[in-house]
């Protein structure tokens, strides 16, 4: 491992490793956390890395100690990476009384607006800085790399794999903001970290990429809670970016889970099958 990376605890999990790490980020400005399970495969061979995002308010450690992936993941031979959601320290501006905006709340994009502009780019460093860090300092197999998350993360899921077909061969998400430009939690984020034109939201509005012909191979793997509280103050609109698939011939599996909320119980329930999703693109 390279003095680039600092580990903060490992703990032994289904015969492989979580650990957790800090490192100085050139891309975000500021320290930033991630978490990562190698699974016992990595002992003998390098093996694929499928990255999570994960949603408002969380840190790396949300989905590494409540989803339950580390034992599907340990069975198909992958390789988990979860960041953070924000730029963290004293020096990065936050929206103090907000939980969706500012830290926690990085949205998986590049700020262009100030004073977010300084440390604000969870995109490029979800898409560069970070798989760089972890192609060097992990046994992966770049070229079979997958992605998904839960929320805000689902949605930076989706932007990240259709903007780069060519790093991502598969893409799945939990209850994903499927089309942030039409719901609140998205026109507050974007009008905040990219400014009011809502041109320059194109660029990051997952809906609006596939309107505009951003296209995976594979089809796109989403599961949704019927009892999900944000689904009914329409934060999330997964129909609407369903329906922009199907029309543009984008496939997609949207499955409405009956009972299921916004939780972490929801993401235990499914989390077999997206790892299942993925270890067929990637294994
Ligand atoms: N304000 C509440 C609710 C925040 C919440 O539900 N966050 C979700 C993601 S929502 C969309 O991105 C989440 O994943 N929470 C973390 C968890 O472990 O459940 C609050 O602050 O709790």
């Amino acid at each position: 491992m390279s003095d680039a990376l600092t580990v903060i605890n490992q703990y032994a999990c289904f015969n492989g490793t979580v650990g957790f790490y800090r490192h100085a980020s050139q891309v975000c400005n500021c320290e930033m956390r991630f978490a990562v399970f190698v699974p016992p495969q990595a002992k003998q061979a390098s093996v694929p890395v499928l990255y999570y995002l994960s949603g408002l308010t969380c840190t790396e450690e949300n989905f590494t100690t409540k989803a339950g992936a580390q034992r599907y993941a340990a069975e198909y031979g992958l390789m988990l990476v979860a960041p953070d959601t924000s730029p963290r320290g004293e020096d990065v501006p936050d929206a103090e009384d907000a939980w969706d905006f500012g830290k926690g709340a990085g949205f998986y994009v590049d700020a262009t607006e100030s004073p977010w502009n300084q440390h604000y780019h969870m995109y490029s460093y979800v898409v560069d800085e970070l798989p760089t860090l972890i192609h060097a300092n992990f046994p992966v197999q770049p070229d079979r790399t997958g992605i998904f998350g839960h929320s805000m993360g689902g949605h930076g899921a989706l932007i990240c794999g259709l903007k780069h077909p060519d790093r991502y061969r598969s893409i799945s998400a939990f209850a994903p903001i499927s089309a942030p430009s039409q719901c609140q939690w998205g026109q507050k984020a974007f009008s905040g970290y990219l400014g009011t034109d809502r041109a320059a939201w194109q660029d990051y509005d997952a809906t609006e990429l596939i309107k505009r012909g951003a296209r995976i191979e594979r089809a796109i793997l989403i599961d949704q809670g019927t009892e999900d509280t944000f689904l009914a103050q329409q934060q999330l609109l997964p129909e609407v970016f369903a329906a922009a698939c199907e029309q543009a011939g984008q496939p997609v599996t949207l499955r409405m889970q009956p009972g299921y909320d916004h939780s972490y119980y929801f993401i235990a329930t499914f989390i077999g099958d997206h790892i299942q999703h993925h270890a067929a693109a990637l294994t």
